[in-house]
């Protein structure tokens, strides 16, 4: 993978929280109405990960018809989100909330409306409030060289307090 965005080399390991699933389980959902990973969302992507040994996090996604962007293939924007989202999920491994500051995408190779990709995602550690992770999207079920990936992402997240950070908005969020 290619990109500008440098992750320092002084992170602290990241740290499985005490109250989270259990390596296999399903990550549930942050929000029902979320567009990433929300089942309430009516045209979200509805993502779902599961969750892996350490802060790690696996999940798979069909390139829908919806999705397209150029002629035949899935829009940038799209992957954006997913990535976005695939390593939000995983970060809650963590136990704790944060959002998204600075999203990094590795565009590798065009992928075709129809594929069904593999993502893995990965937090890289921390410093002080900012939590660094990456993630990547694989092409399954196809002889592409060795899952070698058709995309990455590098993610910057800062860690809030949910009810001082969503407080004054969550009433606008759609209900369920
Ligand atoms: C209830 C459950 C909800 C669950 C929700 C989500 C879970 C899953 C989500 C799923 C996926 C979907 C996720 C989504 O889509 S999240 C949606 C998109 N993201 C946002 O809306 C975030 C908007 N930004 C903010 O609200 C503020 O900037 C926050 C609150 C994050 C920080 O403002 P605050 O005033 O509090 O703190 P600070 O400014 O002192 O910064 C603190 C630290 O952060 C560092 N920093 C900040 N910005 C940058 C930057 N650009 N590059 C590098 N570093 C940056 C900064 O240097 C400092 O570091 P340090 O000096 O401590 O070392």
């Amino acid at each position: 993978m290619r990109t500008t965005f440098v992750v320092p080399d002084d992170l602290d390991a990241p740290r499985r929280g005490d109250d989270v699933v259990a390596p296999g389980d399903t990550i549930p959902p942050h929000n029902p109405m979320c567009y990433g990973c929300g089942p309430r969302s009516p045209h979200g992507l509805h993502l779902s990960m599961i969750a892996g040994e350490g802060v790690t996090a696996t999940g798979e996604l069909l390139v829908e018809p919806r999705f397209e962007g150029g002629p035949g293939v899935i829009h940038g924007g799209i992957l954006a989100s997913v990535f976005d989202e695939s390593m939000g999920l995983g970060l809650m491994l963590m136990g704790l909330t944060a959002v998204t500051v600075v999203l990094d995408i590795d565009y590798a190779r065009p992928v075709p409306i129809g594929t069904r990709l593999r993502l893995d995602a990965r937090v890289l550690g921390t410093r002080r409030r900012q939590v660094y992770a990456e993630a990547t999207a694989t092409v399954l079920g196809a002889d592409r060289a060795a899952g070698e990936p058709v995309a990455g992402a590098h993610g910057l997240f800062v860690i809030v307090d949910p009810h001082a950070h969503f407080g004054p908005t969550r009433d606008l969020g759609q209900k369920e």
